[in-house]
């Protein structure tokens, strides 16, 4: 059956206005997630992504205990190293709210120096919360939270390496990031393309030449989030602020959930 291509839907903000909204869009991932589960299942990136999540802090309408909570990728490091993305989701988010530290599934420290298996056991940990309930191939996180690299890169999938073409593992590990540190975990392609609801967030002028080259003729350039494209019915969303959209030609999608 022929599904029609999505919608690109990019909203751009002033940079103090990107939080709320996100935090908007993200409760209605929620709310509607929970309707139909009872809980909501969510990938969060590092880098600069965990300081704009910062309105869910203090909102009572997030309903924290339903919340299973994976990182996207992971940097292979203790998990209270300052590259660490758990530590610094932690810092930026969680140790703020009351969320159940079992729903917040992070890599295992006692593995660092193996890093097949921590990337083995991450896996695990993802068929053991997506199994039993999903019978797909591939497990459909609620919400994937992405980050824009200035060189295309998303999770720890990089312009050229060869996890691109990754197509049957749900977690893989690479030990060459050309983006410090250099052993990482990351989700693969499978699995953000199977997800319900993607949203990249970038903000700032470091990601003003980039954004037209993933958003524009993706096909032939592959940058890695270019290659982001949730299967139907999934979605994807483009969070932005007006510093990383200046670039962006075509008019941008009116704000509206
Ligand atoms: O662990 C990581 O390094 C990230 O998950 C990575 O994919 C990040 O999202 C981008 O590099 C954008 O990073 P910034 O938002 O900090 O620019």
């Amino acid at each position: 059956m022929h599904h029609p291509p999505n919608p690109l839907l990019l909203y751009s903000f002033p940079s103090d206005d990107l939080p709320r909204a996100l935090a908007d869009f993200v409760l209605k991932a929620q709310k509607e997630s929970i309707e139909k589960k009872g809980r909501f299942t969510i990938a969060l990136s590092g880098g600069s992504l965990p300081k704009q999540l910062k309105e869910l802090i203090n909102d009572p309408t997030v309903k924290w205990d339903k919340w299973q909570v994976f990182y996207a990728d992971e940097r292979v490091v203790p998990l209270d190293h300052p590259d660490s993305n758990h530590n610094l989701c932690k810092s930026k988010l969680f140790q703020h709210v009351p969320i159940p530290p079992a729903n917040i599934h992070h890599i295992d420290p006692v593995l660092l120096d193996d890093i097949e298996e921590l990337a083995d056991a991450y896996e695990k940990e993802l068929i053991r919360e997506f199994a039993q309930k999903d019978s797909a191939r591939f497990p459909v996180f609620d919400l994937i939270l992405l980050g824009l690299g200035e060189d295309g890169h998303t999770c720890s999938l990089f312009p050229g390496h060869e996890l691109i073409t990754e197509s049957d593992r749900w977690v893989a590990y690479l030990e060459d990031s050309p983006k410090p540190p250099p052993k990482r975990i990351t989700l693969t392609f499978p699995v953000l393309n199977h997800a319900s609801r993607i949203a990249f967030v970038a903000a700032g002028a470091g990601k003003a030449d980039v954004l037209p080259l993933v958003l524009d003729n993706p096909e032939e350039r592959k940058l890695p989030a270019s290659l982001v494209k949730p299967a139907h019915p999934g979605q994807l969303y483009w969070f932005v602020d007006d510093a990383a959209s200046v670039n962006v030609a075509f008019s941008k999608t009116p704000f509206k959930l």
